[in-house]
């Protein structure tokens, strides 16, 4: 046990003794107990991984490695193989995936990367999802000719908090899928959505220069393909897209220092950032002046490693993705999900097994068996189709991977498909509930701006449909239970402007509907919240786009009880409705506001006026009641 344990414990605050000691549960020190829990845990956490390394020595259970390398992860790596191999046995090392918010969904081409990353995470390794809310500010030049469009503030908001609720999202599913196939849970498993603007907002250029900047070698930087391509066929290279690869480093150092992420996974474009990554993380990492700072190093199994997956490319041989205009995407309001279970529905006989093998959580035994069903009758496509209901499974749910294979089987096939593609065990519960991330509304929406700039916050929630009415509104920012996104301190408009690259929430108060413009960023996009998923991106559209978008929202003047009241006293003005039609009217009033009597036919038309005028004024009143509320509570602060 010793050798094994012995350089992972002289990483840790405690020594071993105590470690083992812990580890049976008696404390050496008289601390707190959620010390020791803390302590205890830890140290069981290493006895079975030490455990498990040597169980994979003797060959009983496999190297996570290797279930990498047999399902066709695994392109490139840095280094050696042998050296990757013993590091995921001796170790329960993290990784990470960047993506850089250059879009506001995922697409297919990102489940790439993110696969290994789900399986190492099913299997106890910690895993990092990075959104490049700052690199993607620079953009990354590689494999392009030209320069990259600047990102405008409004679409950087959307992005990141769109990209940030789907690897949620993501994840969500990804724990639902471990649970489907039997692998249990156990509290060492660790995973994050984290944003590299978090520490770029931090960080001095000096710094960065000082520390990695100062060891770094133009030479190597400037043989790249990428820079010599980009240079000699494009149009040049900006400094700061030269500088690209360094501020991915210096992410992974920051990683690296903070969470002791040893492992970078990208598609295989990113091998280049990779490997020049790894330089960075060791150069910094070995050039720390302050002894007592340093992280120690027992040999390349401390050393920053690296793997690269294939490209999925499209049938031109395109990599599929954004800049190529090929994407297929995560996002159901963009590529719906009967559209997404269609696209892996059509893929070629000769890719589906390999398709398989990375796009699922299959075992490969019951890939060889839908294998061997789809030889019988390829005709009948159940491999394609066991593969669309997988992947829809992760990308949304099992309810929806349900419902969008029913839909093409009513459309094309009139048998139903057989079902190969249940998990062992797998049993289906609708969701019941609150809102998850799977059933979370649509995201994004219209408002117009007379309302977002004129009305006050209560009623642009219920506008929003966070809200059930404008009262309701009102009494979620009274209680600080709705968010507003991108905002850094609680005082917009006092100094600290929006800020568009980072997720953070902070409530929303009674406000003045003048003061809406504050928490607007770039004066077009506001971002709400209420709950942990339900969120809402609101693009403030002129007025007049509003209309003409058709699109109505709750609580709209003139939509909805109002315009129906309206429009209804009208018809009867004019003589368009029947006694029948006014009679039934009459009832279904009295229902609506159970305080009135059905009205006689003759004086419908006078009752819909007053309650026209009712609604009018509830609206008006829940506007002020917000105000009100936030002169009252402004008041009340400048007492001494
Ligand atoms: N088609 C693909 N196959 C495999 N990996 C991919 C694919 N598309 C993107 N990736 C990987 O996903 C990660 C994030 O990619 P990135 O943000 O560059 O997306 P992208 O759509 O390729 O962007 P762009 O088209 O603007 O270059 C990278 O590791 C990248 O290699
Ligand atoms: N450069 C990556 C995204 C990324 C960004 C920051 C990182 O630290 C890692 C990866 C890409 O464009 O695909």
């Amino acid at each position: 046990m010793a050798p094994l344990v012995a350089p992972l414990l002289r990483r840790g605050s405690v020594c071993r003794s105590c470690l083992f000691t812990l580890a049976k549960g008696v404390s050496p020190i008289q601390r707190r107990n959620v010390t020791n829990n803390w302590y205890k845990k830890q140290g069981l956490a290493l006895v079975d991984w030490e455990k498990r390394a040597e169980e994979i020595k003797k060959g009983n259970i496999p190297n996570t490695w290797d279930i990498l390398e047999e399902r066709g992860y695994v392109k490139d790596i840095t280094g050696s193989r042998e050296t990757i191999r013993e590091i995921m046995r001796l170790k329960r090392v993290k990784a990470y995936v960047g993506v850089d918010p250059t879009a506001s969904s995922l697409h297919v081409g990102h489940l790439l990367p993110l696969m290994p990353l789900f399986w190492m995470y099913m299997h106890g390794y910690g895993a990092f999802t990075l959104l490049g809310g700052s690199t993607v500010k620079i953009g990354d030049p590689t494999d392009r000719l030209k320069d990259r469009e600047p990102i405008a503030k409004a679409d950087l908001a959307m992005n990141v908090t769109k990209m940030h609720f789907q690897l949620k999202k993501l994840w969500a599913n990804v724990e639902s899928q471990a649970r489907r196939y039997g692998y249990e849970k156990e509290w060492a498993w660790q995973r994050a959505v984290v944003n590299n603007n978090t520490w770029w907002n931090k960080v001095t250029l000096l710094e960065v220069l000082r520390r990695a900047g100062r060891h770094m070698r133009i030479g190597p930087m400037l043989s790249r393909e990428t820079v010599k391509r980009k240079m000699s066929e494009g149009d040049g290279m900006s400094f700061a897209e030269f500088t690209y690869p360094i501020m991915q480093g210096w992410d992974w150092w920051t990683l690296f220092n903070q969470q002791r992420v040893q492992m970078q996974i990208g598609g295989s474009d990113q091998y280049g950032n990779i490997v020049a990554g790894i330089d960075i993380v060791k150069t910094v990492r070995d050039s720390e002046p302050d002894e007592a700072k340093r992280i120690p190093r027992d040999g390349p199994i401390d050393d920053p490693v690296g793997f690269t997956v294939p490209l999925l490319l499209d049938s031109s041989g395109a990599k599929f993705g954004k800049s190529a205009g090929n994407a297929v995407w995560l996002d159901q309001f963009m590529t719906s999900t009967f559209d997404l279970y269609g696209y892996f529905v059509r893929r070629p006989d000769d890719d589906v097994e390999k398709l398989l093998k990375l796009f699922t959580f299959m075992p490969l035994e019951a890939i060889q068996k839908v294998m061997a069903q789809q030889m019988e009758d390829p005709s009948k496509r159940v491999a394609q189709h066991c593969l669309a209901f997988e992947v829809l499974t992760l990308v949304h749910g099992e309810e929806a991977a349900r419902e969008a294979r029913q839909q093409h089987q009513m459309m094309y096939n009139k048998v139903p498909l057989p079902v190969v593609a249940e998990a062992p065990g797998a049993e289906y519960e609708p969701p019941v509930g609150p809102t998850t991330l799977n059933n979370a509304p649509r995201i994004d929406m219209k408002l117009p701006r007379s309302l977002v700039m004129g009305k006050s916050i209560g009623r642009i929630l219920y506008a929003a449909g966070l809200a059930s009415s404008s009262s309701d509104g009102h009494r979620l920012a009274a209680q600080k239970a709705a968010y507003i996104g991108g905002m850094p301190g609680r005082r917009p408009g006092k100094g600290e402007p929006m800020d568009p690259s980072q997720l953070s929430w902070n409530p929303v108060t009674l406000w003045f509907p003048q003061e809406t413009g504050k928490y607007l960023i770039d004066d077009k996009l506001l971002i709400l919240r209420k709950g942990k998923h339900n969120v809402r991106i609101i693009h403030v559209v002129p007025d007049a786009e509003y209309e003409e978008s058709g699109e109505q929202y709750p609580g709209m003047l003139f939509k909805g009880r109002i315009r129906e009241l309206k429009a209804l006293s009208k018809d009867i003005k004019e003589g368009r409705k029947t006694p029948e039609e006014m009679r039934e009217y009459a009832s279904r009033l009295a229902e609506t506001y159970p305080s009135r009597k059905p009205p006689p036919e003759s004086k419908l038309r006078a009752e819909l006026k007053s309650l026209y005028r009712i609604e009018m004024d509830r609206q008006e009143g829940e506007d002020q009641e917000g105000e009100v509320k936030k002169q009252g509570e402004d008041e009340g602060s400048e007492r001494p």
